[in-house]
């Protein structure tokens, strides 16, 4: 089956998963009164090869903003938000997701298998966020899957700077799980930070605020390619 959220990681030049994100988790406005159309288009002009929607409450999101990203792109999508039923998965689908969010934390282990599989036969991709070692062992199906470390806690609702080392520590374990997509997610501010993490071993990375809040979409990434071009 093709997954087109991981193929376009995988294929990227700048493997970059670009968030949609209202507000961050203390109501910071992040938007800053540009429309998901805009930072759609911006983020696709950049060379996005997938983008992140956020539609939770916490976050400002709304499950009308996937939609609303899903007709302005062709992007694949990661739908991201507490999903913890079947039926959601189904509703992301239709509205145009390629990649739904499961949170290994937050989910008992035979509830996330479900998820998983129901995710699979549907054509979305399971991007399944972890932030222990324990948590990685549960995800069944790993090679079909993207595993994320989270550098935050969701259990902290994603606030506080992030610990980047998190991810470095369990990449071990997230490629012993036979996963063709790890992930690095959360925190991740600066474009130096952002190329170590590939260097070292992830498929690709996700920022949000980082790139949300940059005053320089353009020297962000320019300053990222560089460092890119510096480690090969
Ligand atoms: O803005 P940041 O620190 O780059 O983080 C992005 C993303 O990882 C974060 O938004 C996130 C991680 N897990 C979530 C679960 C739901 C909503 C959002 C999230």
């Amino acid at each position: 089956m093709t997954a087109p959220f991981i193929e376009a990681l995988l294929t990227a030049r700048r493997p970059v998963i670009m968030e949609l994100k209202p507000r961050d988790a203390d109501g910071r406005d992040l938007f800053a009164g540009r429309s998901a159309a805009r930072l759609a288009t911006a983020y696709r002009d950049a060379g996005a090869p997938c983008l992140s929607v956020v539609t939770g409450h916490w976050f400002g999101g709304t499950p009308e903003l996937l939609r609303e990203v899903a007709d302005h792109t062709d992007l694949p999508l990661l739908h991201k938000d507490f999903l913890t039923r079947r039926s959601q998965l189904d509703e992301s689908r239709a509205a145009g997701a390629s990649a739904v969010l499961l949170t290994a934390a937050l989910l008992p282990r035979s509830t996330l298998g479900g998820l998983v599989e129901h995710a699979l036969g549907l054509g979305l991709t399971p991007f399944v966020e972890v932030t222990r070692e324990a948590e990685i062992s549960r995800v069944p199906h790993a090679e079909e899957c993207a595993i994320a470390v989270n550098n935050k806690d969701i259990t902290a609702r994603e606030r506080g700077a992030g610990d980047l080392g998190r991810s470095y520590a369990l990449l071990p374990a997230v490629q012993d799980s036979g996963t063709r997509c790890p992930v690095s997610a959360s925190g991740i501010h600066r474009p130096e930070a952002a190329a170590r993490l590939l260097r070292e071993g992830f498929a690709g990375v996700l920022v949000g605020t980082g790139l949300l809040s940059t005053e320089s979409l353009p020297e962000w990434l320019a300053a990222f390619d560089r460092q890119l071009e510096g480690m090969t």
